[in-house]
């Protein structure tokens, strides 16, 4: 089985957590909203949004970045909220009256369109006292709401999975005219919330007030339970006695009974009234009391019968029948269906029809279980099979968006339909709201046959969903075998693609080719010229008048001269790179506090911060306080969440420190910055369109240092890519990035360069050359040895000495010729010939004819 979510106080601190905190909001919960808004888009055309319980404000800011600007943002919670731009906020309890006259004092005669509520009381005592209590901050919030919502206007609420559940939608369904469930994708499965989105507000002129007091929205159910006693063993009872009338009441677990697995002891089910119901409740008999052990030894309990009692839900059903036989036999035993002479005839007679009766319900039973199960199963794989070919349809066509994949995917995990437990059936909710107040909440007795499928479906959803570890390792399962398929969806298209294919191998033989002449020590000297002020006009200028100068000396000094150029030419092209480096539109991962370091590291801010941190002194050290027993707080509140279990609110504060900053990225502040700057320019080159427009621009002076730098920090520049797949890396990569100017001047020039690449001698050849150089080397140096031979010699003359040497530096001189071979192509009549071919005379070698094309670009 797949391992379940992470629970610890580290394994919360989830991607969504470290987004957060990469992008400055204030809680990891600011996603939902931006998740729940790109689903609903109700944001950008709000011009009054009110947040209830909106610390530390996380959502404010989500509202505050996608609301038009200058729109009315108040912020409400218990606790006081930082101050957030043209937010205005306050601290209140939403429940009290005094709330209600801060918010319309603040609004006077304003309706707001948006009604935000994503309120948790002190999540961490009873699982039962708090969704009580949520379901209640629910109704105080739309009690808000509703007050304070224009026609036609949005209200959002986070609600948990209880009992309550579906008396609150019941409501909202009578105030709003679309109302939906979801779960956000950063929303984690172990968490029991869900976000109820309440669409086009009705705004009813009378009300009433029954509809917004918990006492009446909360009360129908808790009679009916108790007065419905054994709920559950009644809808059993239902299911076998009454397979037509086979629906489950939709209100979660029976009070105080929160476990699924459940065990009966063999005590109940031998003397219990019910036996039938039992069965259908329980997965396990136990025999723990002695008088129950005593039961394993009697002749009537068979081997069959404890591996029956062992697992329940496997039974088929020829083991439910042997297991009431085996019940029916010991409660002979035991003398508790006793059978007097008398009534003997009676008993039988009753026991019998009794069995016959058992029999036929259970055989009914097992059917519809059985077919039950298959259509399940059917209808599971079916919905598998559409969300995997729809993903791979769109990922194809290149339709998806980032963020659609995150949450349709999210969704698709969840239902394994998540999403649809929750989503509200419009023509249910059509029923509800056609119904009187109150009067039908939890009188199922009422529903139609349409209202029943509904429920079925329902019922197998919850089934799916009962182990948040299953539905987690289904979701891993279907994640992974997208990933596995957009993998092999790349490939096979990179395959196909012979542009893909020449452009890679271009790539290689670049880097096998590539000059590595720069040395490190130059880089240092450059730099330094960088930080002198000098533009790249200078710098090229002055590298000019070095080339000229050089040209005049001697052969070896030219060549170190050009060489010397070759490097200061490198030099200035990676002066350029740097410069592009900067304004690469890769996204450099890199936190906010890491940015404004370096934007304030210039030297316009030097002295400032002094000044500054004097007049702040005083006020941080408190500050200081307040931050860190603020992140001990969400520590402390994180870990009272996760001994919550499923109740645990799925909610994170982010807190900021220094470790946030990246190392890795250029400090203006830093001292080694010229060993930075090599490190991050290694491996980048001129090689597109935008960095030679950069640069061109940069050179002729069209830009500036500080203009460049400035316009290095975008929207895309601070973003990570920690964790995310890599279909949405590469999604990313090809269209989240800024459109950079691109001139004529520069795609000549990049063509230009292309070219001259293109002319450079391959490989091969110049290794040929550099062959034939050195065996004319070693030919003269043999020459010499000889020539010095002769020259020692007191034989001859002078003059013969002088005509030898002459000789022999010539031929050591002199280019080898090779004799010539002659290439016989082994096509038409010298097919297959044996020995010398017709008409060939001297050396020959026989060939094919590509090898002879290539072999005469070698001899
Ligand atoms: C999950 S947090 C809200 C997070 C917020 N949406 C954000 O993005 O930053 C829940 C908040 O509900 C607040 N709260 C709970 N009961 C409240 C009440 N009766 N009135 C006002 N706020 C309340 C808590 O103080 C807590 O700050």
């Amino acid at each position: 089985m797949a391992k379940a979510q992470k629970k610890t106080g580290k394994g919360r601190l989830d991607k969504y957590y470290k987004l957060a905190k990469e992008q400055g909001y204030r809680a990891r919960s600011a996603f939902k909203l931006i998740q729940l808004n790109k689903k609903y888009g109700f944001l950008e055309s709000a011009r009054c949004t009110i947040d209830l319980c909106a610390a530390p404000g996380g959502w404010l800011q989500v509202a505050s970045k996608y609301m038009p600007v200058n729109s009315v943002i108040v912020g409400v919670d218990l606790v006081p909220i930082k101050p957030i731009p043209h937010v205005v906020t306050f601290a209140a309890d939403i429940t009290t009256p005094q709330c209600r006259n801060l918010i319309r004092s603040e609004l006077k005669d304003w309706k707001a369109d948006v009604v935000l509520h994503d309120g948790a009381p002190n999540v961490g005592t009873a699982w039962v006292q708090d969704a009580y209590s949520q379901s209640e901050l629910v109704l105080m919030s739309l009690k808000l709401a509703v007050e304070f919502l224009i026609k036609g206007g949005t209200f959002v609420t986070k609600v948990f999975r209880s009992v309550d559940y579906n008396n609150l939608i019941w409501v909202f369904n009578q105030l709003f005219g679309k109302v939906e469930a979801t779960k956000p994708p950063s929303s984690r499965n172990v968490s029991a919330e869900i976000f109820v989105v309440c669409r086009d507000f009705l705004a009813p002129k009378h009300l009433d007030p029954k509809f917004l007091d918990p006492r009446h929205v909360f009360k129908d159910l808790s009679a009916d339970a108790a007065a419905d006693k054994g709920t559950s063993a009644n809808n059993v009872q239902a299911n076998v006695f009454h397979p037509e009338k086979n629906r489950r009441k939709r209100e979660g677990y029976t009070d105080g009974d929160y476990t699924l697995f459940k065990e009966m002891s063999a005590l109940d089910f031998i003397k219990g009234a019910d036996p039938v119901a039992l069965l259908g409740t329980s997965n396990k008999i136990t025999f723990i009391s002695d008088e129950e052990k005593e039961w394993l030894k009697l002749d009537c309990t068979t081997a069959d019968v404890m591996a029956n009692c062992n697992d329940l839900k496997v039974l088929g059903k020829g083991d439910f029948k042997a297991l009431i036989k085996w019940r029916l036999a010991l409660r002979e035993e035991l003398g508790l269906d006793v059978k007097s002479k008398d009534t003997e005839d009676a008993t039988e007679v009753v026991q019998v029809i009794e069995d016959v009766d058992e029999e036929q319900q259970i055989s009914e039973e097992l059917e519809r279980i059985n077919a039950d199960a298959a259509a399940r199963a059917k209808r599971e794989r079916r919905r598998a099979n559409e969300i995997r070919t729809r993903t791979i349809q769109r990922m194809q066509l290149q339709m998806t968006a980032p963020l659609d994949i995150g949450l349709e995917q999210g969704d698709a995990a969840l239902g394994f339909g998540q999403d649809d437990v929750f989503t509200l059936d419009p023509g249910a909710a059509g029923t509800h709201r056609g119904g009187k107040l109150l009067k039908t909440l939890g009188d199922e007795d009422e529903h139609d046959e349409s209202d029943d499928d509904a429920a079925a479906a329902h019922e197998e959803d919850d089934d799916v969903l009962g182990s948040e570890e299953e539905l987690e390792r289904k979701t891993r399962m279907l994640e992974d075998e997208l990933d596995g398929l957009y993998d092999m969806y790349q490939t096979r298209l990179r395959e196909s693609d012979a542009k893909y294919r020449v452009q890679e191998s271009r790539k290689k033989n670049a880097e096998r080719e590539e000059w590595h002449g720069i040395g490190e020590g130059g880089g240092s000297e450059e730099d330094s010229d960088e930080d002198s002020g000098d533009g790249g006009w200078d710098q090229m200028e002055r590298l000019k008048e070095q080339a000229d100068h050089s040209s005049d000396e001697s052969s070896d000094e030219e060549r170190e001269a050009s060489s010397s150029k070759k490097r200061s030419l490198e030099k200035t092209t990676d002066l350029r790179r740097a410069k592009r480096t900067r304004l690469d539109p890769t996204p450099v991962p890199a936190a906010d506090s890491k940015a404004t370091k370096m934007w304030f590291s210039q030297g316009l801010f030097a002295g400032v911060d002094d000044a500054v941190e004097d007049i702040e002194d005083e006020g941080q050290s408190s500050e200081e306080e307040e931050e860190e027993e603020s992140d001990i707080e969400a520590d402390q509140a994180s870990e009272n969440n996760e001994a919550d279990g499923d109740m645990s609110e799925d909610y994170e504060e982010v807190p900021f420190t220094d470790e946030d900053v990246d190392e890795d990225v250029w400090d203006a502040a830093d001292d080694n910055i010229d060993e930075t700057k090599r490190k991050q320019l290694k491996g980048k080159s001129l090689d597109t369109a935008e960095a030679v427009t950069l640069a061109q621009q940069l050179v002729n002076r069209e830009k500036t240092k500080t203009q460049l730098i400035n316009d290095g920090f975008t929207r895309y520049s601070l973003n990570s890519s920690e964790g995310l797949p890599s279909w949405f890396l590469d999604d990313e990569s090809r269209h989240y990035k800024p459109n950079l100017p691109v001139t004529k001047e520069a795609i000549q020039a990049l063509r230009a360069k292309q070219r001259a690449l293109d002319a450079r001698p391959i490989k091969k050849v110049a290794e040929a050359k550099a062959r034939k150089k050195y065996k004319a080397a070693q030919r003269l140096e043999k020459a010499l040895t000889k020539a010095e031979g002769v020259n020692s010699t007191t034989d001859i003359s002078e003059r013969e000495k002088a005509q030898q040497i002459d000789k022999l530096m010539k031929k050591g001189k002199a280019q080898k010729i090779k004799k010539d071979i002659k290439l016989v192509v082994a096509k038409g009549p010298n097919r297959g010939v044996k020995g010398r071919p017709k008409g060939v005379k001297g050396r020959y070698t026989m060939v094919d004819s590509r090898m002879k094309k290539e072999a005469s670009i070698w001899l």
